[in-house]
């Protein structure tokens, strides 16, 4: 078997390249998944859908073509840091030689997860297994910023329809506990600003019907909305993902001066943004009206605007989750691989922010949220983004089990038949 220093060192260097948004060195980490790809006598292709955000696409060809393929996917785009913020620089994947924590930006989301797709197959061409079905990774740009450059077309495009995908692996969360964590759905965004307007006036004067008091009314109702969902969470009736979550994320108003802002007059707009995140499960028309109706209505003189607004349902109308029961055979083998690799997963659960996977349930593909980070404190988008390096190398483990179970999985199931009817 390969030292793990080997292993940990090709981790570190997909970590050392700099793909945080706005400007992602996508090209240097094409590169780099293609050299992997070279050595592992993968084949590979490079889709650039929109220029300057390369796709890279990996195959390992199954005995038997015609059966649906497996997807396992990846985006190599990371958010930005505040690199003075960091106790090791973000791009350093530096490795604490007393608790073997790897930090850097990417290391749980999800830079991770990419890797340990190669290393596990490495490990399974190393011990001579061959895939029953094609296995395809995909590593997509685009990520960090809504997706629509790259899953978005990725989903859409000619090759993706030929790759005849039966099941996509997506990112999960880490999770504190011994548990893994997984996830069948995920919330929508709605990403909305709410604007009032008002008769402006002296700044000394009280009268009704000014922009900030109007705003000031929206807030103050969905405040309370907030803290209602929330004390579902805080009493433990609702997990995070199962609640509407609403966050006021700016506020805008007010008359500049070159000292700051005129302090004596009311001004005649003011504008507060949201961001909201709804299960699929929620009533999304009876959220519509809530807000056009009691966070903005036009009778106090408001409007509204979504900045992004992605419908709970897929393409043919229903909740775009994956189901978790006996209905979906990929469910049960992913159930069954866990077990076979030791570990553990918790009840399954709606991931609470966005991630690609949305792309391919609207399409009506299954899609399950996961990355093997147990006994981790969940720390992506944070400062000190890190993986312990035990953590990483037995999440390599856990993918070997779940790919040769997924790879090698025969049977023609009733879920297959009734979905290409579709
Ligand atoms: C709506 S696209 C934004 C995607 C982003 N994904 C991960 O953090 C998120 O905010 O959930
Ligand atoms: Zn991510
Ligand atoms: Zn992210």
């Amino acid at each position: 078997a390969e030292d793990p220093s080997t292993i940990l060192s090709r981790f570190q260097q997909y970590l050392q390249i700099n793909t945080a948004q706005p400007h992602p060195n996508y090209y240097e980490a094409a590169e780099f998944i293609i050299s992997q790809a070279k050595l592992l006598s993968l084949e590979s292709q490079t889709l650039e859908f929109v220029k300057g955000k390369p796709l890279i696409l990996l195959k390992w060809p199954g005995n038997d073509p015609t059966l649906p393929s497996i997807l396992l996917n990846s985006h190599t785009d990371v958010v930005p840091s505040e690199h003075h913020k960091w106790t090791h620089p973000p791009f350093s994947a530096h490795l604490d030689s007393t608790t073997g924590n790897i930090f850097a930006r990417g290391s749980q989301d999800m830079k991770c997860v990419g890797l340990q797709y190669l290393e596990a197959i490495r490990k399974l061409k190393a011990s001579g297994f061959r895939p029953l079905r094609t296995l395809y990774l995909s590593f997509l740009p685009d990520e960090e910023i809504g997706g629509n450059d790259g899953a978005g077309k990725f989903v859409d495009s000619d090759v993706f329809a030929k790759m005849n995908v039966g099941i996509v692996l997506d990112e999960g969360l880490a999770s504190p506990t011994d548990n893994y964590r997984a996830f069948y759905g995920e919330r929508s965004p709605w990403w909305l600003v709410v604007k009032a307007v008002g008769a402006p006036g002296h700044g000394a004067k009280l009268y009704d019907n000014t922009a900030m008091e109007n705003l000031l009314k929206s807030i103050e109702i969905i405040r309370r909305f907030r803290a209602a969902q929330f004390d579902l969470v805080k009493a433990g009736q609702k997990a995070e993902g199962e609640v509407i979550s609403v966050n006021m994320v700016f506020l805008k108003a007010g008359t500049p001066s070159p000292s700051g802002f005129v302090m004596n007059l009311q001004p005649s707009e003011a504008q507060a943004g949201f961001d909201i995140r709804v299960p699929p499960t929620a009533d999304q028309a009876s959220l519509e009206r809530r807000i056009a109706d009691e966070w903005a209505p036009a009778s106090r003189n408001m409007s509204f605007e979504f900045k992004q607004k992605v419908s709970v349902n897929d393409k043919f109308g229903r909740p775009a989750v994956t189901a978790v029961d006996s209905s979906n055979i990929w469910w049960a083998l992913f159930e069954e691989a866990i077990i076979k690799a030791n570990a553990r997963i918790g009840k399954p659960e709606i991931f609470p922010a966005s991630t690609d996977a949305r792309y391919f349930r609207e399409r009506g593909l299954p899609a399950i949220g996961f990355s093997p980070m147990a006994n981790t404190p969940i720390l992506l988008h944070d400062h000190n983004e890190f993986l312990n390096k035990d953590e990483y190398l037995k999440g390599i483990d856990v993918y070997e089990s779940i790919i040769k179970t997924y790879a090698s999985y025969i049977q023609y199931q009733r879920d297959e038949a009734s979905r290409e009817e579709l």
